[in-house]
């Protein structure tokens, strides 16, 4: 049977656009529709425009950094929304364009369009065209996911802080996830006054118990008003705002209410059905470790199996598949070990592996845990504390975790996901000779176990 194409790609996002480029790359003949930009969230409405704000809102840290170290009078000045938007926007499309060029250059063929499955081996665009393809690649990514309440549609989402025409005076954020915690420090940071709501009683649900009292600290220290097991039950639009009940009965009033109450696979109207092709809960796509669906012919990749939901994960989920089906070099993602850093400032959270709460019902660990006041900011005057723990396997004496809150956590985690992923132990970390002075010098230094975590006795 012949095909228009070998493979046809659905998003053009991290894990779409390194799927096709590397797929072409093996001589397959590719095609990919994108219905919004090329790049996806991570390009346009997530991990770059997000950091470039954690940049911007830093500088009222810097000029009180500068202060404590002698620099009389510093200070940040104005910000200005409307310069730094009209920058952050030419950015966003000088990387659309590159991704657009990538994909050319790759002899891709490209449909600014949306995309549906009507059968196996068939998509239709938009516009009504009909193409087929042996192998199809759902790429389509995830999409906010609203709480439910009354008068929710009067809330933003995370696509929307990046469009705002002007900084809200006052605003509350919702949730206490990876995108409520970032965009709390960026507005706080930015000058807007912060409320963060957030139903538990720590934010970061699923990371370690530390960081996740830590970041909470944080973001109160930095001035973000965090009001915890405390969520809203109602928007309400008022003349000059949005009134929002809570769950205690408090009323307050805001000028935008931004919910970052978690995401969803973007599977609505994609011909799922149609093509037979099975989905879990929350809509998400059943794969396998190959990223193959039920349907032989149908692969997905990244959030829209919302697996682990990171830019690096889609990227290099897109890259095994092309390798596996058109490199003939099967390989595949072990997702048991991913890094990854919440972008706070002035610490950031940032985890590998095995957290001290897991350590504890696993048992048979020693944790490595060093808190500190760094030279640097304790010299400006800062309280700020650093952390850094390591857990280890009493008898392999591997190193089963690492978490790290401190100034560029998200750097430090990058390094040690390297050892920690080749499988080092403990002993191997204490064989690197120190850089001194430096932060990091600590996760090669620390001598003794702070804790050990028995091994639960066997029943009986
Ligand atoms: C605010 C925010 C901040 C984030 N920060 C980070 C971070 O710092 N680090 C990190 O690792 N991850 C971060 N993430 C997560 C990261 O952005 C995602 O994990 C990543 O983008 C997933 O890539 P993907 O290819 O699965 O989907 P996406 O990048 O979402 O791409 C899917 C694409 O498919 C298109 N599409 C969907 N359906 C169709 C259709 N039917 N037809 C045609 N086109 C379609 C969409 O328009 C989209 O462009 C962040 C996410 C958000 C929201
Ligand atoms: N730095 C990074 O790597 C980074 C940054 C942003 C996003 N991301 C990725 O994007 C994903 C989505 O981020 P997110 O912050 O939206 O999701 P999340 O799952 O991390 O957090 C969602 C938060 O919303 C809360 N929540 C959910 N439903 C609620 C409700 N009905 N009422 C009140 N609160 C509710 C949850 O308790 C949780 O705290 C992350 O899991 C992560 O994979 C990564």
């Amino acid at each position: 049977m012949s095909f228009d194409f070998d493979l046809f790609v659905i998003g053009g996002g991290s894990g779409g656009v390194r799927a096709a480029r590397i797929a072409a790359g093996h001589g397959a003949k590719v095609a990919l529709a994108e219905e919004s930009r090329m790049g996806g969230t991570c390009v346009i409405r997530g991990c770059v425009p997000k950091k470039i704000m954690i940049f911007a809102s830093t500088a009222p840290a810097a000029a009180e950094e500068a202060r404590g170290y002698g620099w009389q009078g510093a200070d940040a000045g104005d910000f200005d929304w409307g310069a730094f938007r009209a920058k952050l926007d030419a950015e966003l499309s000088r990387l659309e364009a590159a991704y657009t060029r990538g994909l050319e250059a790759a002899n891709v063929t490209i449909y600014h369009q949306r995309a549906h499955l009507t059968g196996p081996h068939e998509v239709e665009l938009a516009d009504g065209t009909r193409i087929s393809a042996k192998h199809i690649l759902i790429a389509a990514g995830g999409r906010p996911r609203l709480p439910g309440i009354q008068g929710e549609e009067l809330g933003m989402i995370s696509d929307d802080l990046f469009l705002m025409d002007k900084l809200p005076g006052r605003a509350l954020v919702v949730g206490g996830g990876f995108i409520a915690c970032e965009f709390a420090t960026i507005l706080k940071g930015l000058g807007v006054e912060t409320v963060l709501a957030y139903r538990g009683d720590k934010v970061l649900r699923g990371f370690d118990n530390d960081l996740r009292l830590m970041a909470t600290e944080q973001l109160a220290e930095t001035g973000v008003d965090v009001r915890l097991e405390c969520t809203p039950s109602a928007l309400e639009k008022t003349g000059t705002g949005i009134s929002v009940t809570f769950s205690d009965g408090v009323e307050d009033s805001f000028d935008a209410v931004i919910f970052a109450t978690g995401r969803a696979p973007y599977t609505a109207g994609l011909g799922l059905e149609a093509a037979g092709v099975a989905t879990g809960d929350n809509g998400k796509i059943i794969v396998d470790e190959w990223s193959q669906t039920n349907v032989p012919s149908i692969f997905a990749v990244g959030d829209v199996t919302d697996r682990v939901n990171l830019t690096p994960v889609a990227i290099r989920e897109g890259h095994s598949f092309a390798d596996t089906v058109f490199g003939n070099r099967p390989r595949n993602l072990d997702h048991s070990l991913v890094a990854s850093a919440v972008y706070t400032r002035p610490h950031e959270a940032a985890t590998i592996g095995m957290t001290e709460d897991e350590a504890i019902e696993r048992g048979g660990v020693e944790v490595y845990d060093a808190r500190f006041r760094p030279m640097r900011s304790l010299f400006a005057g800062s309280d700020a504390r650093v952390m850094m723990k390591l857990i280890v396997d009493e008898d392999t004496r591997r190193v089963l975790g690492c978490q790290i809150f401190g100034p560029e956590a998200g750097e430090l985690i990058q390094l040690v996901a390297v050892p920690i992923t080749m499988g080092a132990t403990k002993e191997d970390f204490d064989n690197a000779v120190a850089v001194h002075p430096t932060l990091a010098e600590e996760l090669v230094t620390m001598r003794q176990p702070t804790r050990r975590h028995e091994r639960p006795q066997a029943a009986g």
